[in-house]
Formats: C-alpha cells, sequence, structure tokens
C-alpha cells in the first residue's frame, strides 16, 4: 500500500494528465473494467502477404473475400439449405457491393423483399465477424450514418424482442426511406473490416504488375496496415524523392514490362520527353533486345506500339547505366566497383568486361555515349531527365503513397512474436552476421537494419539539395540492389549482363548465405534472438523469393521458426510458382497458410461470382486460445490498466481532485 502511494506521488504529473481523460473514479474504473474485458477476449486475425508486385484486381478481391474468409462465414451463416450459386453471389454482393448491387436488383420481381432478405442475412454475416470483438470496438469502425441503427441491430438481445419482428421494423424504415442500397454498401464494408483484425504487407508493392497505384490506394484505406520495404518499393520511394537513379530505375522496369499505365494514369507522370527524346536519338537503332515483355491476357498490343515501348526502354536503360557509374563513384561505400559497365565496354570492339572477362555485346549500337566519357549524360538527356524528376516530385498521388509507406512502413517490423522483413539479415558463409561499413561505421544484425531504415528516411526527408538527402537517395537505390541490402539479399543485381551479355553465366545473382544457413532451426533461432524474440514460439516472415509450391517447395522452413509468403501474386512468375500468392493467417487458434489459385479479373469475378479458390494449410496450433491478453497490445492495455488503478488511488488519496 505504501509502495503505491509513493508510485502515485512519483507518476503525480502523468496522472493529472490522464484525469483530463478520466476525470472521476466512475470513469477511470469502467474503463478498467472495459480494458480488463477486452484482454479476456481471442486476439484479433492477422494478415500476412507479401510481393503484390503491382497485382491490383487479384490483391483488391483476396482483401474483399478476406482471403478466403468471409465465404466460410457466408457458407455457414446461409448454412447448405441455400443453393451454392446463390451463396456465391451473396459473397459476390459482400466483395463488391457497388459493382454487384444493380444486376442482382434488376433480376428482382419483388425488390422490397430481396431487399428484406439481404439485409437479414447481411445482419447475421456481420454478428458472426463481430462476435469476437468488444462491443465498443465495433462501434468504432461503424460507418457514421448508420452507427446508431447499425449498433441496435447487431447488439439487440433476442430474448427481449421477437427478431423478425424487431429487424423487420428497422429494415422497413430504411427500405422506404430509400436508403438500401447505401445501408447494404456500408454493411459489406463493416463485414470486410471486422474480418481482419490487421494486415501485414511483407513488401514489394510495385513492379511487374500493372497497377501498383491502385493497391496502395486501397492499403491507404485499409483500417489497420504496416508494410516491410520490398526493394521494389524503396527504388520507388527513392523516384519520389527525385533521385535521378531511382527514377531511371523504376521507368527502366515499367518500361520494360510495358507498363505505362501507372505511370500515366494512375501517377499523372509525364513520359512525352521521354517518348520524343527516344524516337529521335534511338528510331534507327537495334531494338533487339528492348521490347518489353507482354502477357497476352491483357493485350492485344500494336507493335507501333512495342517498339516506341522499346525505344523509351533502350533510351532509358543507357541514362540509368551512366548514373550507376556516377552512384558508383559517389559511395566507395556500396563496394560497386566493377559494376560501371558503361566505362568497361571497348566501343571499337564491340567488348565488355565482366568481373574480369571479356565478352561480346549482343548490341553495340550506343548513339548516346561518347566513349571518352561514357558516364556523361547528354543535355538532352539531362533535360529529359530534369523534366521526368518534376514529374515525380509534383505528382501528388504518388507523394500521398510514398508518405504512406514511410509513415506506415519500414525496414522490418516486429508484433505478436513475428519478425517481418522482405528479404535477409544479411549473413557470412559461416553464418554469423555479416558486418557493413557505412559512413565509417560497421553494421550487422539488427544494427544493420536499424540503420538501412535510418538512412532510407534521410533520402525523403533531409532538406533538397543537403549531402545528407544525397546520401540518402543514393541509399534509396543500394537498397534496390545492393550486395548487402536485406532488402535484396543477393550479391550483385545483373540488369545490364542480362540486356547485354549473351553468355548465362554472367546472369547469375547468388542469394546471401542467410537463405542457405536459415532453413537449419539453429539458425533461425539466432536471429530471433538478435532480434530480442523468443526463439520456441517466434517465426520469421519473408517474401522476396517466389516458393516453388509445384515442384513441391513448402512456404514453411528452419522447423516451423520461418515462413517464406512470396507465393507468386505476380502472373510473370505464376509459371515459376505454380500458385497466385498465399496468405498466411494468424488468430487466436493458431497459424495457417491459404494458398490462392490464380485470379482471372474482377470483371468476370463480378459477373460469374467466381471467387479465388484458396486451400488452406495449419501448420500451427495454439495449445490454448491466443487471447488479447496474450499479444503485445494486450501488454499495453494491461498497463493502461495499472496506470488508471493508481489513478483511482489518487482521486481516493485526494491528491488528483475529481471533476463530474
Ligand atoms: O524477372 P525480371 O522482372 O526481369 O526481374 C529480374 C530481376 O528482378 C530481381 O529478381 C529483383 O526482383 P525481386 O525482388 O522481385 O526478386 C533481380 O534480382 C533480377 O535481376
Ligand atoms: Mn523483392
Amino acid at each position: 500500500m505504501q509502495d503505491q502511494s509513493a508510485r502515485v506521488r512519483k507518476n503525480l504529473k502523468y496522472l493529472t494528465l490522464l484525469a483530463r481523460e478520466y476525470p472521476n473514479i466512475a470513469a477511470a474504473s469502467s474503463e478498467i473494467i472495459n480494458l480488463q474485458a477486452i484482454l479476456k477476449l481471442p486476439k484479433g486475425t492477422e494478415h500476412f502477404m507479401s510481393d503484390l508486385h503491382g497485382e491490383a484486381e487479384a490483391f483488391t478481391h483476396i482483401v474483399n473475400n478476406a482471403s478466403g474468409v468471409i465465404k466460410e462465414k457466408v457458407d455457414r451463416v446461409l448454412g447448405p439449405g441455400v443453393p451454392d450459386q446463390e451463396r456465391a453471389e451473396f459473397a459476390t454482393l459482400i466483395y463488391y457491393p457497388a459493382q454487384k448491387l444493380d444486376e442482382l436488383k434488376e433480376r428482382q420481381t419483388d425488390l422490397n423483399a430481396w431487399y428484406r432478405q439481404t439485409l437479414y442475412r447481411l445482419i447475421d454475416v456481420c454478428r458472426v465477424v463481430s462476435s469476437k470483438h468488444t462491443r465498443s470496438f465495433v462501434r468504432k469502425r461503424l460507418p457514421k450514418n448508420y452507427a446508431y441503427i447499425l449498433d441496435e441491430l447487431l447488439h439487440a438481445h433476442f430474448e427481449d424482442h421477437d427478431k423478425e419482428f424487431y429487424y423487420g421494423q428497422i429494415l422497413s424504415s430504411i427500405i422506404d426511406v430509400g436508403r438500401a442500397d447505401d445501408f447494404i454498401e456500408a454493411m459489406c464494408g463493416l463485414i470486410k473490416n471486422l474480418a481482419v483484425f490487421k494486415l501485414h504487407i511483407v513488401g514489394d508493392i510495385f513492379d511487374r504488375g500493372p497497377r501498383p497505384d491502385q493497391i496502395m490506394e486501397q492499403l491507404l484505406n485499409h483500417h489497420s496496415v504496416d508494410i516491410q520495404w520490398g526493394n521494389h518499393d524503396v527504388v520507388w520511394m527513392g523516384a519520389a524523392a527525385g533521385s535521378l537513379i531511382c527514377i531511371a530505375t523504376v521507368l527502366r522496369t515499367s518500361l520494360a514490362y510495358n507498363n505505362l499505365e501507372a505511370l500515366e494514369d494512375g501517377y499523372g507522370i509525364n513520359l512525352r520527353p521521354l517518348a520524343l527524346f527516344a524516337e529521335s536519338e534511338y528510331r534507327d537503332c537495334d531494338m533487339h533486345h528492348f521490347y518489353p515483355r507482354t502477357d497476352e491476357a491483357r493485350g492485344p498490343y500494336h507493335r507501333s506500339e512495342l517498339i516506341r515501348t522499346a525505344r523509351m526502354h533502350k533510351a532509358i536503360a543507357i541514362i540509368m547505366f551512366k548514373l550507376e557509374c556516377q552512384v558508383i563513384d559517389r559511395n566507395p561505400d556500396f563496394e560497386l566497383e566493377g559494376r560501371d559497365f558503361l566505362r568497361r565496354i571497348n566501343y571499337r570492339e564491340g567488348t565488355v568486361e565482366v568481373e574480369g572477362k571479356c565478352y561480346p555485346l549482343r548490341d553495340d549500337d550506343f548513339p548516346t555515349v561518347n566513349p571518352a566519357d561514357p558516364a556523361r549524360l547528354t543535355r538532352q538527356e539531362q533535360e529529359v531527365m530534369e523534366a521526368l524528376q518534376r514529374s515525380f516530385m509534383e505528382s501528388e498521388r504518388l507523394q500521398r503513397h510514398v508518405r504512406f509507406l514511410f509513415s506506415k512502413g519500414g525496414v522490418y517490423h516486429i508484433e505478436n512474436g513475428n519478425l517481418m522483413f522482405h528479404g535477409a539479415v544479411p549473413l557470412t558463409d559461416s553464418g554469423s552476421f555479416a558486418v557493413e561499413t557505412f559512413e565509417q561505421h560497421g553494421y550487422a544484425g539488427r544494427a544493420l537494419m536499424d540503420y538501412c531504415d535510418e538512412r532510407a528516411r534521410r533520402g525523403y526527408f533531409a532538406p533538397e539539395g543537403s549531402a545528407e538527402r544525397q546520401s540518402g537517395e543514393d541509399f534509396l537505390w543500394y537498397l534496390w540492389c545492393g550486395k548487402l541490402s536485406p532488402l535484396y539479399g543477393r550479391d550483385k543485381m545483373t540488369t545490364f549482363e542480362r540486356l547485354f551479355v549473351e553468355d548465362p553465366a554472367t546472369h547469375t545473382e547468388t542469394k546471401n548465405p542467410y537463405y542457405r544457413h536459415v532453413n537449419d532451426s539453429k539458425m533461425a533461432r539466432a536471429i530471433l534472438a538478435e532480434f530480442g524474440l523468443d526463439q520456441t514460439h517466434s517465426h520469421i516472415v519473408n517474401g522476396h523469393v517466389p516458393v516453388r509450391a509445384a515442384d513441391g517447395e513448402t512456404p514453411v522452413k528452419g522447423e516451423g521458426r520461418l515462413i517464406v509468403i512470396d507465393g507468386g501474386f505476380c502472373r510473370a512468375y505464376h509459371e515459376k510458382t505454380g500458385i497466385a500468392g498465399y496468405t498466411l493467417v494468424y488468430n487466436s487458434r493458431g497459424m495457417s497458410l491459404r494458398q490462392h489459385q490464380p485470379f482471372e479479373s474482377a470483371e468476370k469475378a463480378i459477373r460469374e461470382n467466381l471467387d479465388i479458390a484458396s486451400t488452406v494449410e495449419v501448420f500451427e496450433t495454439c495449445e490454448k486460445r491466443t487471447l488479447v491478453g496474450d499479444t503485445d497490445n494486450g501488454q499495453r492495455l494491461a498497463a493502461d490498466v495499472e496506470d488508471l488503478k493508481l489513478l483511482v488511488q489518487a482521486y481516493q488519496m485526494g491528491l488528483v481532485k475529481e471533476k463530474t
């Protein structure tokens, strides 16, 4: 008791502040009761996804169907008495209410009866998905316009009411005043919101697929998300910061995949200066190796369009290789000497030196390179880059998305015993943490990850024109492809070799020893310990390296300590993986993996009520149900309870005065 009063006196300043929110004993006590009730609820469901690679339609669908969870609830609520097709249609309505409503309404002969039935069903599904949350949690998520009505409908006790009669009254008035459509949309949104407590994105939202911008928009509107940056994300973050090397890199990747939509329509980047330049400088050039990859399902493509893209692709690739020489010069720390290929070309002979060996060039047509000073941009190239830089920096939507990546993202994240990062914790061959020297300091393990995070932020937030800003911008590019980048985890990125050298031996990118060692549970445990995590129950969650499920590879490695969830949302990689992505699901009963089948299009899903089929594999079951009290957030709430108890005591001791 005496201890307690000493604690009250010690914390009086803080308790006085807390008293503003809980002005008397009654208010503080009821919050204590509320929090203690929350601690005893089952933990919320976390979903983990990675490597979305611009596949916005597939991603949207999976967010809408909560990786298959919503269909399971629908099946449970409607039961086998309702035909399959009708259940699928109802699930599609929940996924895409705005797009599905009109079609369904048109088919009804008695619209009011249909509204009533649909609303009843939605309320029942909503009750199921809200059952493991407290009333106050659900209340906070209710759509503003309907908060009161929904609260009534979801929490009515039917011992006191005749359900049909009670619902009927409320629903009739909603229909009568013409708000049924709006109300249905609000309920569908609420169901989706309540089905997933938290979403973790383990990197690589951008590149390869057509609309990363639409994925970003979805994430911005999500109720609870965090992001671990992937190598493809950081380079876009650098581009938004105005880094020329990052701008050239994202443009090259986009052009290599013929992805102009996200740039032009999504972000309003004006590609005209580059197009005009490419048309004049590369018109009569060898374009052989610069045609973009195309996806038949997304065609048809006109030849003239592909030629234009190829010219832009080559123009920006050469600019990129020039800028790479400059970044390499500026940053000896990056240890990339030898990768300044434009300086290693023998322009007369048409050969290039790669790691000490001489190879013939597949393409030796370099109209803008001056062999006496190969890294120098021509005046026109400089102007094109300046125009593009303005476009990237002035794109309001891109800036909004990138600020979100900085505020909700980082190199790694730890929550509820899971350590999430995109690529690797760089290791040496012998399995110790690789030490890398940056800015005269050596960093390894967790300290290296922290350093990377901090320096990346300089690239966007340090004052424009400062040395700090330049070093941060260059570092965002290093994180994309550098040999000890935890986001990349390979010894080099062989873009130049793939474009210019035939010999496939030069194309090899060797994975960091991390990928070999981490399959051994001892190593995985050592990494968990490095990050302060328990070694028997915690997990590492990674993306970045596609799991070849078709060849029998399993995403669960290191005796269950490591889970790799790059299942290839990316269509270009479907053949390699044999599937179309994973969601790792962690709920109060354990961990499971949902393996998704390929998805054709949202339009077809809506029209034909097609869902993404997902198979579920449970690989870890908790001995007892995990409660909120067992989670990181639960620990914070438990600490809040202790503070509130002190506040109550402060009131009782008269040290803080109660207000009514
Ligand atoms: O298959 P693509 O699109 O040409 O990309 C190949 C390049 O992408 C990378 O795999 C990086 O992308 P990921 O992070 O998706 O693996 C490089 O290592 C490689 O050089
Ligand atoms: Mn990656």
